[in-house]
């Protein structure tokens, strides 16, 4: 078999899912995964792919329809200046206790930022992110009910901005789809950035504990994103706008898109399975690099990603302040099947 996992500093390995391994070990960069369905990992076609036609709104994440609407595109930029002030205010703030980190990851340190980030959101508002309630559906429903009676008289005080969206909605449906959005915004937000710090901090090993001689963290977080992308896979549905960009994809194909498998590609990366965050050092603007698209290439880029490494970064710091120590049975990770690529393990901090 073809060795597919990086070599994290310290020697902890990576087991992935048996479906992310097939794909691993592909030498093709264009291929059928099965009769509906071309997988890409050639950086130009991906780049094709992406600017052949707009996302459709049913394929958006946070952005698709709420409440039966397309989301006006005057609400979606609200939406994501309002979590940029949250969580500029986030990173400027002490963080809750480190002993908050100790636990399961990544699920420990999502509710670790859904704490940091929108605990101060008054009631019910701040139900729409615990973890306890977004794993149900039928609590989902009872929350936001509740949540389109907010503001009650006096409340309303401590809100966050994107709280505040919720609040000051003009009218029933953008009160309804603002709900939707707190719960999808910050759902991606601490989803996404608790697997980036967790398959960081893997990655990194026992690097860890010489924090105090490697100051900037940055070049570990875009490493991270070059090897273990959060983001592995982008999905376009129908193939009928990229039929002419190669023959193996047909008008009724999907096509599945992996920067996982694009960013190991030896014609633009050394050692690519190596995890070198000196890659790094002096590069001005890590989206330009060729054959790297963590958040996506220009035509549907994504709109929080001068959100997500400030705050993965801070969340890092607070982690390895605390003496965070990685324990798994056999000393390696497993990466399951998600639509989040992100390493497993238990945590436990000295604070
Ligand atoms: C670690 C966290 C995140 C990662 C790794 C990430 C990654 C990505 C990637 C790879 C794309 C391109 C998708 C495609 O072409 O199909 C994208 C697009 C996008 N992302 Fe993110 N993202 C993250 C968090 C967020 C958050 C928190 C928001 C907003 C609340 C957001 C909003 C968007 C938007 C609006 C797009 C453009 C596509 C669209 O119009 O729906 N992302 N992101």
């Amino acid at each position: 078999m073809p060795e597919t996992a990086p070599k994290a500093a310290g020697g902890h390995r990576v087991v992935y899912a048996p479906r992310i391994q097939d794909l691993l070990a592909r030498k093709e960069t264009v291929f059928r995964i099965d009769a509906a369905t071309v997988g890409v990992s050639d950086p130009d076609l991906m780049a094709e792919v992406v600017a052949a036609r707009p996302v459709l709104s049913a394929e958006r994440s946070v952005y698709k329809p709420a409440a039966g609407a397309d989301i006006p595109h005057d609400s979606a930029t609200r939406t994501i200046r309002a979590l940029g002030q949250d969580v500029t205010a986030a990173i400027a703030a002490p963080p809750p206790p480190a002993r908050g980190l100790s636990g399961a990851w990544p699920y420990a340190a999502t509710s670790y930022l859904r704490r940091w980030l929108f605990a101060s959101d008054p009631l019910p508002v701040s139900l729409l992110s615990k973890r306890a309630v977004t794993g149900s559906d039928a609590l989902s429903r009872l929350v936001d009910r509740a949540v389109t009676l907010w503001p009650a008289p006096g409340a309303g005080d401590t809100a966050g901005a994107l709280a505040g969206q919720i609040r000051d909605a003009s009218d029933a449906l953008a009160r309804k789809q603002a709900v939707a959005l707190y719960r999808r915004a910050s759902a991606t937000l601490c989803d996404g950035v608790a697997a980036l710090a967790g398959n960081a901090l893997w990655l990194m090993g026992p690097a860890r504990e010489q924090r105090a001689a490697r100051p900037d963290l940055t070049p570990f977080l875009w490493e991270t994103l070059r090897l273990l992308p959060p983001a592995w896979m982008l999905w376009r549905k129908g193939g009928d706008a990229y039929t002419a960009l190669h023959p193996e994809i047909r008008p009724e194909d999907d096509v599945a898109l992996f920067p996982l498998l694009m960013h190991r590609h030896r014609d633009f990366w050394t050692d690519p399975l190596e995890f070198q965050p000196e890659r790094w050092a002096g590069v001005t603007d890590p989206e330009k690099a060729p054959a790297f698209m963590p958040f996506g290439f220009d035509g549907a880029r994504c709109w929080a990603r001068h959100l997500v490494v400030p705050l993965a970064e801070r969340l890092l710091e607070t982690a390895i302040e605390s003496g965070i120590a990685l324990h798994t049975p056999d000393g390696e990770t497993h990466v399951p099947l998600r639509s989040l690529l992100s390493v497993r393990f238990d945590a436990k901090t000295g604070a």
